[in-house]
């Protein structure tokens, strides 16, 4: 579906900071409805690439080709929720709804998220972890060719976390969309992926890949797996 070679991405010089290459000989490809995670060490390229892929950076040395169509409707989950404060929950998801989609399906995800009861509440009263649940519903809402993703679920407490994996997990189940996923948390990425793709200390390239038993991945069979990865 989607076909990425980074030459070389660099940073210019500016002030006392010296120039740096992010990213050099990247190459990856990714499948239609397949979900990818990129695991890599701090700064490292990891947003970087995504920025590149969702053409928020646009001087690099390569190609990013999009084999379906030349205008792919792309959806970014970032860190922070980033919802319009303004406007509620609701309000919110609707704004990313496009415009061939039925509203019912409105309400069918702010059922799936739990979020039917604060469909009247603004961002600022939600929690973190309700206002990242607005913002999972709003990418899957938006129904993107591909979603990029990062590290959407950091710095929640681990049973949040374990909430959000798994209402991804049944959104894309439902209608399973390209998705490419940066954790720093190989556990996740084991927990999520179809395949994990390991990106190299700066400047970033692909160093390796593995593709995880099928689904459903029991506790188990999750662990043993991240500790021969890990080499314990
Ligand atoms: N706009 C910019 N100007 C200059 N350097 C930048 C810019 N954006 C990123 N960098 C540098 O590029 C490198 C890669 O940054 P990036 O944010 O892509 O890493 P990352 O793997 O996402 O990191 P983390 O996992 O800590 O979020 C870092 O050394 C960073 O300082």
């Amino acid at each position: 579906m989607i076909d990425i070679h980074i030459e070389r991405k660099a940073f210019a010089a500016s002030g006392r900071a010296a120039s740096h290459t992010a990213i050099a000989g990247l190459e990856l490809h990714l499948a239609e409805h397949e979900f990818v995670c990129l695991v890599g060490p701090s700064g490292c390229g990891k947003t970087t690439l995504l920025n590149l892929i969702a053409g928020l950076e646009r001087d690099f040395e390569g190609h990013i080709q999009f084999h379906k169509t030349n205008t792919p409707r792309l959806g970014y989950v970032f860190q922070e929720p980033r919802l319009l404060p303004w406007r509620t929950v609701r309000e919110n998801l609707a704004l990313a709804l496009p415009a061939d989609v039925e509203p019912a399906l409105l309400d069918k995800l702010l059922e799936i998220a739990g979020l039917t009861a604060f469909q009247h509440t603004y961002p600022t009263r939600l929690s973190l972890g309700m206002s990242r649940r607005v913002a999972l519903v709003r990418a899957f809402a938006a129904r993107p060719d591909l979603l990029l993703m990062d590290e959407p679920f950091v710095s929640l407490d681990a049973p949040t976390a374990a909430r959000m994996r798994q209402l991804l997990q049944d959104l894309w189940q439902r209608r399973p969309h390209t998705v490419l996923f940066v954790t720093h948390d190989l556990r996740e990425a084991l927990e999520l992926g179809d395949r994990i793709v390991f990106l190299s200390p700066p400047p970033a390239r692909v160093i390796r890949e593995m593709t995880p038993p099928p689904r459903p991945r029991d506790r188990d069979t999750l662990e043993r797996l991240y500790r021969r990865i890990r080499g314990d």
